[in-house]
C-alpha cells in the first residue's frame, strides 16, 4: 500500500470477499445486508477502500437488486465466466449476462478453477478476452502451490503463469485489470503467506506488467494477496508497498470479520 505526500492512497484499496460455493440467495442478500450495516457503524474507516463481493451466479440478481435498491457502496462480481459469448455451451455463464447483471468484475483463473476444472493458462486467456469484450474488469489470479514454494521456484513459476494468462492482452485492456496472488498453499489452510512474500511476489509482479505494458499501468494496476486474510493478519499484509488489497474466502462469509478487514487503515494505527 504506497502512501503519497498528501495522505492519500496512490492505489485505492480494494477489499474483495470470494464466497466460493456458500450462500443460496437468500442467505447472499442476508450476508450483504449484515455487511452494509456494519461498513456504515464505521464508515469514516472505510469510505477510501473498495469493497467488491463475489457471490455464486445464482446470488447475483438478488445482490444487484439490493444494492441498486438501497444504494450500497459495494460492487460485485462474478466468480468465472464462458470464454464463449453465446450458443450451444450447456451449463456456461456468458460475459453479456454478468454486464447486464451490473458485475464490475469477474474472477478469472482462481487455482480452485485451474485444478478442478483444468483449466489451463491458455483458456484462461481466453476467459480474459471474454471479460474484456463485455467491459468486466477481470481479477486474474495467479500463484505457486507447495512444492513450486519449496523449490524456491515461487516467483518463476508465477511470472510464467502471468505471462501466459496475459496473452493477447493489450496494454489498453490491462489498464483495466487487477491481479490477485493466491499461494495455493495458504488457500483455506490457515497458512498464511508472511507480508514479506506478498510484497516479494507483488514487486516481481508489478516488474513484469511494467516490463509487458509501460511503467505508468504497471504503477496503476491494483495487487491483491490472498490466502487465510482475516481481520488479525490482513493489514499488516497491506502495510506492504506492492500490495493495494486483499481477496478474501472464508473470513467473507462472515459480515463483522470481513467488515473488520476493510477497516484495515483503523488496525494500521492500533497494531
Ligand atoms: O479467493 C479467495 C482465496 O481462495 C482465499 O481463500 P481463503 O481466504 O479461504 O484462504
Amino acid at each position: 500500500m504506497t502512501i503519497s505526500q498528501n495522505g492519500a492512497f496512490v492505489r485505492q484499496p480494494l477489499i474483495a470477499g470470494n464466497w466460493k460455493m456458500n450462500m443460496d440467495h437468500v442467505q447472499g442478500i442476508t450476508l450483504v445486508q449484515k455487511l452494509a450495516w456494519t461498513l456504515k457503524d464505521h464508515e469514516h474507516d472505510y469510505d477510501r477502500a473498495e469493497v467488491a463481493v463475489f457471490p455464486p451466479f445464482t446470488d447475483i440478481r438478488g445482490v444487484q437488486t439490493l444494492t441498486l435498491g438501497d444504494k450500497l457502496d459495494i460492487v460485485y462480481g462474478a466468480q468465472d465466466l464462458s470464454a464463449q459469448d453465446s450458443g450451444a455451451y450447456t451449463g456456461e455463464i456468458s460475459g453479456q449476462f454478468l454486464k447486464k447483471l451490473g458485475c464490475t468484475y469477474v474472477l478469472v483463473g482462481h487455482s480452485e478453477r485451474r485444478e478442478y476444472h483444468n483449466e489451463t493458462n491458455q483458456v484462461i486467456a481466453a476467459k480474459l478476452a471474454a471479460a474484456y469484450r463485455h467491459e468486466l474488469t477481470p481479477m486474474l489470479c495467479v500463484g505457486e502451490g507447495l512444492e513450486v514454494r519449496k523449490a524456491g521456484e515461487h516467483v518463476a513459476f508465477t511470472l510464467e503463469q502471468l505471462a501466459q494468462s496475459l496473452e493477447g492482452v493489450t496494454a489498453e485492456q490491462a489498464a483495466n485489470l487487477v491481479i490477485a496472488y493466491e499461494p495455493v498453499w495458504a488457500i483455506g489452510t490457515g497458512e498464511v503467506a508472511g507480508p514479506a512474500d506478498a510484497q516479494e511476489m507483488c514487486a516481481a509482479i508489478r516488474g513484469a506488467l511494467a516490463e509487458r505494458f509501460g511503467a505508468e499501468i504497471a504503477e496503476k494496476t491494483q495487487l491483491l494477496y490472498g490466502g487465510s486474510v482475516k481481520a488479525a493478519n490482513a493489514a499488516s499484509i497491506m502495510r506492504e508497498r506492492d500490495v493495494d488489497g486483499v481477496l478474501v474466502g472464508g473470513a467473507s462469509l462472515d459480515a463483522e470479520e470481513f467488515a473488520n478487514i476493510v477497516r484495515f487503515e483503523h488496525h494500521l494505527v492500533t497494531d
